[in-house]
C-alpha cells in the first residue's frame, strides 16, 4: 500500500508526506526553542541543532497523529494527503527522529535535557484523540509545547535553568492558551457539531472571549509583576503595551480576524521582550 493515498510512488509519497509541515504550527515552537538557546547566552550549535530537531519530530508527530484520528478514526475530515500505512510509517519515522535526538542530547548535554524535552512528544502524540477532548488539555497543549521548548532551548545551552527562561516560559503558556481560546471559537459551529469539547462550545462563545481575554491579561500583568521583581528589565513594559494595543483591537474584532491579530500580535510581544532582554535599553 502506498504512503500517498491519492497515487504510489516516490514523489506522491514525498508530496504527502511534506503535506503535514505546516509552517504557521511549525515555525513558532523551532523559534522558541532556539529563543531559549540565545537567552541563554552562548550557543553550541550541536546541541541547539539536537534540541531544535526534536521540536520539529515533536510537533510533526502532532499533526501526523491528530490527522489520522481525524480522518481513519473519528471520520471528522473530507480528505487526507497519507494512507493509513503512510500515517503509520511517518509516525515511526518522527518518533525515531525524536527518539535519536534524545540520545544525542543525553550524550551532549545530560538527562535533564532529556527530560525537559521528553513531554514535547508526549504531548503531541496524546494530542489526539485523548487530549483534544478535553476543553483544558485542547487549549493549553501546543502552549506547554512551546513553554517547553524554551526551557528546552535554555537548558540545552546554559546546564541549567534560570528564573528569566522559567518567567518567558510561563507567561507565553497563558497568553497563548488565551490566543487559543479566540482561535478555537472560529469553529465554534462546525466543532458544536461534532461534539468537539473547545472551550467555546463548552461554556459559549460569550464567555470563551472572557476567559480568553482574562487569559491574555493575566500574561500581560505576569510580565508588569515580573518586571517589577527585576526579573524582565523595565523596557518589557513596552511588549505589554504593545500587545495590550492589538489585543484591544482584536476584542472588537470577529473570531477570526481576532485570531490573525493575536498571533501577529504575539510575534510582536515576543520580538519587544526579547530587546527589551537582549539589549537591555534602560539598563
Ligand atoms: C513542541 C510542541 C509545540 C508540542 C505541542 C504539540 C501539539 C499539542 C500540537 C498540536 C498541533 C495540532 C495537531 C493542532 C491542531 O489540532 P486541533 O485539535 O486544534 O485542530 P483540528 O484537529 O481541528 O485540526
Amino acid at each position: 500500500m502506498p504512503i500517498s493515498r491519492r497515487e504510489s510512488g516516490i514523489a506522491p509519497a514525498v508530496r504527502a508526506l511534506a503535506s503535514q509541515v505546516h509552517p504557521v504550527f511549525m515555525l513558532p515552537p523551532v523559534a522558541c526553542s532556539l529563543f531559549g538557546g540565545v537567552l541563554a547566552g552562548a550557543f553550541a550549535p550541536l546541541a541547539g541543532a539536537l534540541h531544535t530537531t526534536a521540536i520539529f519530530a515533536a510537533v510533526y508527530t502532532a499533526h501526523i497523529k491528530d490527522g489520522y484520528v481525524d480522518f481513519y478514526l473519528r471520520d471528522e475530515d473530507d480528505d487526507h494527503p497519507l494512507s493509513e500505512r503512510g500515517c503509520k510509517a511517518a509516525l515511526a519515522g518522527s518518533t525515531a527522529l525524536f527518539a535519536a535526538c534524545m540520545a544525542g542530547l543525553w550524550l551532549r548535554v545530560g538527562l535533564g535535557a532529556v527530560l525537559l524535552t521528553l513531554p514535547t512528544w508526549l504531548v503531541a502524540y496524546h494530542h489526539a484523540p485523548q487530549l483534544d477532548t478535553n476543553p483544558v488539555t485542547a487549549t493549553t497543549g501546543y502552549p506547554l509545547g512551546i513553554a517547553l521548548a524554551i526551557l528546552g532551548g535554555y537548558f540545552v545551552q546554559a546546564g541549567t535553568l534560570a528564573p528569566i527562561a522559567v518567567a518567558f516560559a510561563a507567561v507565553f503558556l497563558v497568553l497563548l492558551s488565551g490566543v487559543k481560546v479566540i482561535d478555537d471559537a472560529q469553529d465554534f459551529d462546525y466543532d458544536k457539531s461534532i461534539q468537539k469539547r473547545t472551550v467555546a462550545v463548552t461554556v459559549g462563545p460569550r464567555r470563551a472571549r472572557t476567559a480568553a481575554y482574562a487569559l491574555m491579561a493575566t500574561a500581560l500583568v505576569l510580565v508588569v509583576a515580573l518586571t517589577a521583581l527585576s526579573v524582565f528589565p523595565p523596557s518589557s513594559v513596552a511588549a505589554v503595551a504593545g500587545f495590550g494595543a492589538v489585543a484591544g483591537v482584536a476584542r472588537r474584532a470577529d473570531a477570526e480576524l481576532a485570531t490573525m491579530l493575536l498571533v501577529r500580535g504575539s510575534y510582536v510581544f515576543l520580538a519587544l521582550l526579547l530587546v527589551a532582554v537582549w539589549f537591555r535599553p534602560f539598563a
